[in-house]
């Protein structure tokens, strides 16, 4: 077996320039993933981008990595105040990301990594804390490979009206569940369409679409890759969709629960690979001691590492029985009931973790089940009896409940200070005390409907 190659529809950096030279691009988007997985960057023209971004590099108020989604300055970070001067930090282009986004005219997206003044990585920075997981499994002499599955619900409805509606009375896409529905999915058509065949132009191996349960929701599968790529790509693709949604007058959300009814998901599917693309996790027709270890420790460090799962107040609404999405840290083979159902066989042996919702930020989520899987090679943690059955009515521990119950066992988990460290711990446990202090002083409506007349 070999390790995916780098996909051909990338460009080179000497590519980009040819194409700049011949005025087929004019404007290079450099751009990085921030906490709440959004790409925050610049648009340069490409002449800049070519005369002096190439050599000089380019900055940005690291504030970036301090505020919330809001973009509020919010208190509590060490990296970044208004005590330290909300300095700048550097972007560090990386020129394997080049791809074209084909839904702006000449346009192609640089991601970036981050560094301080003096070179240093921030450590904060979802990308850094994946690297430095996958140094670590690089130590060890394992490649990751992964790939996440992300749902999404479309809306006749723009993106303006239904911020100005309030999000209430939108028109989802379809009346009714379209789950495998070929007739409502090709409703949906133009969009979908538009979106696989731009994400096959900028870079990415498109399988295809489907549709779900939900009233207007879809899902798009792209083809796994290594974890770095397809954490750039899960980013890339999530932006790209909303942007080619709002050119077709609609409009998407990939909130993990919108209303009552079924949540969107990420599946995140995940396999370690010999450095040479060797397979490490089947052997002999079965799962490899390896295997069961990873798969143990995923599940050991799952409630601690939830936080990086589901990073919102709005991602536990999800966790309902009998939904699809888990409420049971249980393993299952392929389980649809369980947090991790094992699939695949063979070269496609893999663990399926079901916990992120479609709000998850990739490289978080990814860094958190390579670091639980790492640690389960390390302490080779044995895997318990699989749940034969459904796990929702089983007697298996419960994934946290909540933002503040996740938010309490990463912060008290020796396991994440350990393998994340306590800057990267202590920065993630303030994001979340922001979001519930938010959370905690806005009135909802639930409150209003319940309590304004009757109460
Ligand atoms: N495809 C599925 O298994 C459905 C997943 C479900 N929508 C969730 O939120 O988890």
């Amino acid at each position: 077996m070999s390790l995916p190659k780098r996909n051909p529809r990338l460009l080179s950096l000497e590519h980009l320039k040819d194409l700049i030279r011949n005025d087929e691009v004019d404007t290079v988007v450099i751009a990085f993933t921030d906490m709440q997985g959004r790409l925050q960057g610049k648009r340069l023209h490409a002449s800049y981008f070519v005369d002096v971004v190439v050599d000089q590099g380019a900055e940005g108020c690291n504030y970036l990595l301090g505020v919330d989604v809001d973009m509020n300055t919010v208190d509590g970070y060490a990296m970044t105040s208004w005590e330290k001067g909300y300095g700048d930090m550097e972007f560090v282009l990386d020129y394997d990301t080049i791809r074209w986004l084909p839904h702006l005219p000449k346009t192609v997206l640089v991601q970036c990594d981050l560094v301080l003044a003096d070179h240093v990585a921030v450590e904060p920075a979802p990308r850094t804390i994946l690297k430095k997981q996958l140094a670590r499994a690089a130590e060890l002499g394992y490649v990751a490979l992964a790939g996440t599955e992300l749902e999404f619900i479309v809306f006749d409805d723009t993106y303006e009206s239904a911020w100005n509606a309030g999000y209430r009375g939108l028109t989802p896409s379809n009346q009714y569940n379209v789950d495998y529905s070929i007739l409502g999915t090709t409703r949906v058509e133009p969009l979908l369409r538009d979106i696989r065949n731009s994400m096959h132009a900028a870079g990415m191996v498109v399988e295809g679409a489907k549709g779900e349960c939900n009233l207007g929701q879809h899902e798009i599968g792209f083809l796994y890759d290594e974890a770095l790529v397809t954490a750039d790509n899960h980013s890339v693709y999530k932006t790209s969709a909303k942007e080619i949604a709002a050119l077709h007058g609609k409009a998407l959300t990939f909130m993990a629960k919108f209303d009552q009814r079924e949540g969107n998901s990420c599946h995140i599917h995940l396999s370690l690979r010999g450095a040479d693309g060797d397979v490490v996790f089947w052997k002999d027709g079965r799962r490899t001691p390896l295997y069961d270890h990873f798969v143990a420790g995923v599940l050991a460090t799952m409630q601690e590492f939830t936080l990086f799962y589901a990073p919102n107040v709005n991602s536990y609404k999800r966790f309902a029985d009998g939904s699809f999405a888990p409420t049971a840290v249980a393993w299952g083979l392929d389980n649809r009931t369980c947090a991790v159902r094992l699939v695949g066989h063979g070269p496609s042996a893999r663990m399926e973790n079901r916990l992120p919702g479609g709000d998850v930020n990739p490289y978080l989520a990814l860094a958190a089940m390579l670091a639980g899987g790492l640690h389960g090679i390390e302490h080779e943690l044995e895997l318990e009896d699989e749940q034969v059955g459904n796990a929702y009515t089983s007697d298996k521990p419960k994934v946290p409940r909540t933002l503040r119950a996740a938010r309490d066992a990463f912060t008290t988990s020796e396991v994440a200070r350990s393998v994340f460290g306590d800057e990267v711990v202590d920065h993630y446990t303030n994001m979340a005390d922001v979001e519930l202090a938010s959370f905690d002083s806005a009135v909802t409506d639930w409150e209003l409907r319940r309590g304004f007349e009757r109460m």
